[in-house]
Order: structure tokens, then C-alpha cells, then sequence
């Protein structure tokens, strides 16, 4: 399978932190979720990636291309949608559109008034008596108009409601039908990562835990509800976390189809994103 992104050992240390030898594949036409605690490393590795922060690594290709020689035309292809808008607050949409055609080559003027008049925003009206949600509407019509082939988003959909988010969750979707376009998105709305994601990477205290499709983690990991009993005569290497309610446990397991094999009647639930973050976190055995 072609990678949009290899990452070889990248590193980056700050006083108190260090993101640490990170290995990371990133499959081209996939949607990855990137997850993990605040303060993870998750947008540390997102400016390390893009070269906004200066970092170590054997490698770093992002469409085959070596990033330290070719960063320029690596980044004609990446749009990268933060929590905030970074356009100045006077410039309207139009005036957007009139700047972003000279600085992309490939920039899409019909694409951009398209988007722009699906997302209902005014186009002579000043970024800054748009709202949250509309402001982040624009960065997305501008990441769809220059055909990028990468689109990096870092908490991007945080604080918006659910109706725009499932919309721009649409969208997303809609941008990877084109098996060349990747999506690397970093939330904590996990319900998001729930409904789109390809894969899960994992990152716990700077270093990554796993990246695995979606799929797999749903068929690999089961949460179960037990008692001290059942919860003891569990092999502990199968158990990644629990939590101890007021009459039982909730446990997060690994191997859940040999164990559903042993505990025929026990009701063993494919966990969630949230779950599997919650528990691989508190750990608790
Ligand atoms: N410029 C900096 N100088 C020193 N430490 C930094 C700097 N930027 C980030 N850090 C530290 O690096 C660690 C990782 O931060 P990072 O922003 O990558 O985490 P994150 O997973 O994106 O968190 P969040 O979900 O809260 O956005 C934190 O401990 C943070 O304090």
C-alpha cells in the first residue's frame, strides 16, 4: 500500500516533554484520527510533520518525497486547518479568494464559490463578525479549493456544533472518495473519529502507542462489565484497564473473541475511541 506519509523516528524534545522516536505510516487515501490525552504530543507531531517546528528523524516522506528537499512542493499539496482561523480579521471571503488565487497555482476559484455558497457565508462580510463555526466553514472551502492532496486538521472541529460538524464530517468523507486525497485529524470529539476513521493513532505521553484500522480495534478490543471473580480468573495480559464501579468492573480487554470463545454467555461490547483512550490512560490493573 502507498503511503501519503512515512515518519522514521521522529523526535522532538522540549524542556519537560519529549515526543519520542515516533514511527508512522500514513496509508494515501485514508482517514487516520489521531487521539490521545492534552499535553500527548499530538500537535507537536503535527508541526514537526510540517516543518513549523524543527524536529530530528531519520525519515520524513510525505507523497514519496523527502521532506528536508523537497518541503516546497510538498506543501502546494497539504492544507492545514487549526482551531483557528489565521486570516486577518478585515479581509472578507472574496478578498480571500482574490489573494489565494496568486499565491496557489492550482487554486480553484468555481470550487471556492461553490463551497462558499453551500456553507451559506457571505462573501463581502468581514472574517471578523463571522462566528466560531463560520470561520472554520471558510478554512475548509479554501483547503477543498486548491486541490490539496493532504488535508491536516488539528482540533479543528472543536467547539463547533454537532449539526456543522456532522456536515463537514460529510465533506471530509466526500474529499477522501478520491483515493489520492489522505485526511490526518486530530480530535478529541472521539464520536467524530468514531463515524470516519480508517485508522486510530495513539499517542500516550509521546510516544505511540499503536496506529490500527478502525476496524481491527473493534474487532481485537471488548469491554465487559464483571465481577471481582470473573475479573480475576481474566489472563492479566488481556486486560488493558478497568474501572471499579459500586457492584462491578468495566474492563477493557484485548483478544476478545478467544476470551468470548472461553465465557460463551459473557456480553463482550466492541468498545469505542473513547473507551479504548479512557482505559489504555487510567490503566488500572
Ligand atoms: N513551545 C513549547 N515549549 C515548551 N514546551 C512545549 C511547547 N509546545 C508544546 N510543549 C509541550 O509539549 C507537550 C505536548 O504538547 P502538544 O501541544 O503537542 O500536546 P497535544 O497532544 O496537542 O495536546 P492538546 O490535546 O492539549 O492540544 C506539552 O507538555 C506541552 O507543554
Amino acid at each position: 500500500m502507498e503511503n501519503a506519509i512515512e515518519i522514521k523516528n521522529l523526535s522532538k524534545s522540549y524542556e519537560d516533554f519529549c515526543l519520542n522516536n515516533i514511527i508512522l505510516n500514513i496509508p494515501k487515501g485514508s482517514i487516520v484520527g489521531l487521539i490521545g490525552e492534552n499535553g500527548a504530543g499530538k500537535s507537536t507531531l503535527i508541526s514537526s510533520l510540517l516543518g513549523i517546528i524543527k524536529s530530528s528523524y531519520e525519515e520524513l516522506k510525505i507523497f514519496g518525497m523527502d521532506f528536508k528537499t523537497d518541503e516546497i512542493q510538498i506543501k502546494k499539496d497539504i492544507a492545514v486547518i487549526f482551531d483557528t482561523t489565521h486570516y486577518d480579521d478585515e479581509f472578507t471571503p472574496k478578498f480571500i479568494g482574490q489573494i489565494l488565487s496568486k499565491v496557489y497555482s492550482n487554486w480553484d476559484q468555481a470550487t471556492y464559490l461553490k463551497y462558499i455558497h453551500q456553507f451559506n457565508l457571505p462573501m463581502k462580510k468581514k472574517i471578523k463578525k463571522f462566528s466560531r463555526g463560520m470561520k472554520m466553514k471558510l478554512e475548509f472551502a479554501i483547503a477543498f479549493s486548491h486541490d490539496a492532496k493532504l488535508l491536516i486538521l488539528d482540533e479543528a472541529t472543536s467547539g463547533l456544533d454537532p449539526i456543522i460538524r456532522d456536515e463537514i464530517l460529510s465533506i471530509i468523507r466526500e474529499y477522501t472518495e478520491d483515493e489520492n486525497h489522505t485526511v490526518l485529524m486530530s480530535s478529541h470529539i472521539t464520536s467524530d473519529l468514531d463515524k470516519i476513521s480508517d485508522y486510530i493513532a495513539y499517542i500516550h505521553e509521546g510516544e505511540l502507542l499503536f496506529m490500527k484500522p478502525y476496524d481491527e480495534l473493534r474487532e481485537e478490543y471488548g469491554v465487559l462489565h464483571v465481577g471481582k471473580e470473573l475479573l480475576d480468573s481474566l489472563n492479566r495480559e488481556d486486560i488493558i484497564g478497568y474501572t471499579k464501579g459500586a457492584y462491578s468492573y468495566t474492563i477493557l480487554v484485548k483478544n476478545r473473541l478467544a476470551i468470548q470463545s472461553v465465557f460463551k454467555d459473557l456480553e463482550i461490547m466492541r468498545p469505542t475511541v473513547e473507551e479504548i483512550m479512557l482505559f489504555y490512560a487510567k490503566g488500572g490493573c
